[in-house]
C-alpha cells in the first residue's frame, strides 16, 4: 500500500482509491468518487477504520487494486485533545456550516420543494437552518464536552419533530451526515458511525440555553437572513461566544459575500453565471468569507472559504480587516437592510439626507452588513425597527465584536453599548441600532436622530 508506513498515513491526509475490479466502496466511509470507491481520511481513527474495512472487502495492503494517495502533510492535528482553542474551533464549524448551506442553497435555487418549510409565523426555515444548528452544536460538544457547552440557537425541534415533516427530517440527518464526514478536512473530528434521527434532533434540540449575565454560552444564527437565502442572495452563519454578558469572540460566515465589494453590486444571479463562466481557481479569492475577531485583540480578519477538496489549515490565508477610513459623510454609504418591514427606509433616507449622505444605501440581507462595515465596504449600518419588535442575541453578537476590533463603534441609538446579558433579547435597546466606522461619524448619526426621531412616527 504505497511506500509509507501507517504512522504517517495518520499525521498526514489521505486518499484511498480501490480500481474497478471491486466496485464497492469501503463500508461506513464517504464514498466520494464512488465509481472508484475512493475514501478519504485524516487521523488515526479513520486509519484503522480504513483498514479494517479493506479487510472486510478481502483486500490487504499489498492487494494490487488498492492505491493510496497521500495527499498533503496536515497542518495540524486532527486527532482529539489537540490544542484549538475556541475561537479556531468556531471558525473551523462555521467554514464548515457554510459548505453546507452552498450545497443547500444551490438545490433550493434549483427548486427542490423539500428543503423549505415553514414556520409559525411563515418565515422560510429551511434544511440548512437546522442542520447548521446540529453540526455547529455537534461540533462544539464533542470538542469541548456536552457538559461544558451551552448554546442559545434560533431553531426548535418543535416543527422537525411533526409526522408531516418526516421528509424534511430526513433530509436534514442526511445533509448533518454529509457535512460531518468532511469534518476531518476541517481539522476536526466527526462522529464513528452516522447520526441517527435521535442524535441530530439531540443536538439541535440541545441549544436551548436562555443565555443571561452569569457564565459562558454560544449564541448562534444557523442561517442569518432566512429571505436572502431561499432567494440565492446574501445571508451568514453567526456564531458567537459570551462571557458574563459581554461578546468574547464573533464568528460570521458569509458563503456569497465576495471578494471584491464591487461585485456586492451585481445580482447574484448574474455573479453565479459569471463563476460559471470564470470558475474560481484554487487560490482565487472568489466568493464566500469567514470573518471573525477575539475582544481585545484589536484586530479582526478575513478567511476564504476553503475550496472544494482542500484541506485546511490555519490560518487558512486569512487577512486582517479594518473598518473605513472615510469621515466625510459625502464620501460614505450607509448600509441597511433589503426589506422595509425590518427597518425604517424613510427615516434612514432623511438621516442619510441631514447629514449630507448622498451615496444610494447598500441594501445587504443579514449579518453581512457587519462585516461590510468591518471590511470597509460601507461606514454605517443602521436598524430602525418598527416600535414593538424586540432584536435577538444571535442576529447581532458575532457582527458588533468584529466591527468594534476592527476599529469600529456599536452602540443603540442613545448611544449604550448593546446589552447581552438580559436573555434571548436585546432588552432595553433605545430605538434603533447604529454601527459606524468611526466615533466622529457615529457622533453625527447620534445627533441626527435625536434632532429627527420624535417626528419620524416610529
Ligand atoms: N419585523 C422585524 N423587524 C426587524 N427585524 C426582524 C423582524 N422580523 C424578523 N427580524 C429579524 O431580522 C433578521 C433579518 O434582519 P436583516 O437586517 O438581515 O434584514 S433583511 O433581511 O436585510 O431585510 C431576521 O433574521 P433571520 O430570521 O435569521 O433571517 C430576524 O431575526
Ligand atoms: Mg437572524
Amino acid at each position: 500500500m504505497g511506500g509509507l508506513s501507517t504512522s504517517a498515513y495518520v499525521t498526514c491526509s489521505w486518499r484511498i482509491g480501490i480500481s474497478s475490479t471491486s466496485s464497492r466502496p469501503p463500508v461506513g466511509l464517504k464514498s466520494t468518487e464512488s465509481q472508484l470507491g475512493f475514501c478519504r481520511g485524516r487521523s488515526a481513527r479513520d486509519w484503522a477504520r480504513a483498514r479494517a474495512d479493506l479487510s472486510s472487502l478481502g483486500l490487504g495492503c499489498s492487494s494490487a487494486a488498492v492505491v493510496v494517495v497521500v495527499e498533503e502533510e496536515m497542518g495540524d492535528a486532527a486527532v482529539a485533545g489537540s490544542g484549538f482553542d475556541e475561537l479556531e474551533v468556531a471558525v473551523r464549524a462555521v467554514q464548515m456550516a457554510c459548505l453546507l448551506c452552498q450545497g443547500v442553497q444551490e438545490k433550493l435555487v434549483a427548486k427542490d420543494s423539500n428543503q423549505v418549510q415553514s414556520k409559525d409565523d411563515n418565515s422560510p426555515v429551511t434544511v440548512a437552518d437546522w442542520s447548521v444548528q446540529a453540526v455547529v452544536s455537534w461540533i462544539l460538544s464533542q470538542r469541548f464536552g456536552r457538559e461544558n457547552v451551552s448554546i442559545v440557537a434560533e431553531e426548535d425541534t418543535e416543527s422537525l419533530s411533526e409526522a408531516d415533516a418526516a421528509g424534511l427530517l430526513d433530509s436534514v440527518v442526511s445533509t448533518v451526515n454529509e457535512c460531518l464526514a468532511e469534518a476531518w478536512r476541517f481539522g476536526l473530528e466527526g462522529p464513528r458511525v452516522a447520526l441517527g434521527v435521535n442524535d441530530v434532533l439531540d443536538a439541535i434540540g440541545r441549544c436551548n440555553s436562555v443565555g443571561g449575565g452569569e457564565g459562558r454560552f454560544w449564541a448562534l444564527d444557523p442561517v442569518d437572513g432566512t429571505l436572502g437565502f431561499v432567494r440565492g442572495d446574501q445571508y451568514a452563519v453567526a456564531l458567537a461566544l459570551i462571557e458574563d454578558g459581554e461578546v468574547v469572540l464573533g464568528v460570521l460566515g458569509c458563503p456569497n459575500y465576495p471578494m471584491r465589494k464591487e461585485w456586492l453590486n451585481y445580482h447574484q444571479r448574474y455573479y453565479r453565471l459569471m463563476s460559471k463562466l470564470n470558475p474560481p481557481s484554487a487560490d482565487s479569492w472568489d466568493r464566500g468569507c469567514v470573518f471573525y475577531a477575539r475582544r481585545g485583540s484589536g484586530e479582526a480578519w478575513m478567511q476564504p472559504l476553503l475550496h472544494k477538496d482542500k484541506v485546511y489549515s490555519w490560518p487558512h490565508s486569512a487577512r486582517p480587516v479594518r473598518v473605513s477610513s472615510v469621515v466625510d459623510p459625502a464620501l460614505a454609504t450607509i448600509c441597511e437592510p433589503v426589506e422595509k418591514a425590518n427597518t425604517s427606509h424613510s427615516f434612514t433616507a432623511g438621516l442619510a439626507q441631514s447629514v449630507g449622505i448622498r451615496n444610494q444605501p447598500l441594501r445587504v440581507y443579514s449579518m453581512v452588513k457587519y462585516a461590510a462595515i468591518a471590511r470597509g465596504d460601507a461606514e454605517i449600518f443602521m436598524k430602525f425597527a418598527r416600535a414593538g419588535y424586540k432584536e435577538k442575541i444571535w442576529d447581532h453578537a458575532a457582527g458588533v465584536v468584529i466591527i468594534q476590533e476592527a476599529g469600529g463603534v456599536v452602540t443603540d441609538a442613545g448611544g449604550k453599548p448593546l446589552d447581552f446579558s438580559r436573555g434571548v433579547y436585546l432588552e432595553c435597546l433605545d430605538r434603533g441600532i447604529i454601527a459606524c466606522s468611526s466615533a466622529e461619524m457615529h457622533e453625527k448619526i447620534i445627533q441626527a436622530v435625536d434632532a429627527s426621531y420624535g417626528s419620524s412616527g416610529l
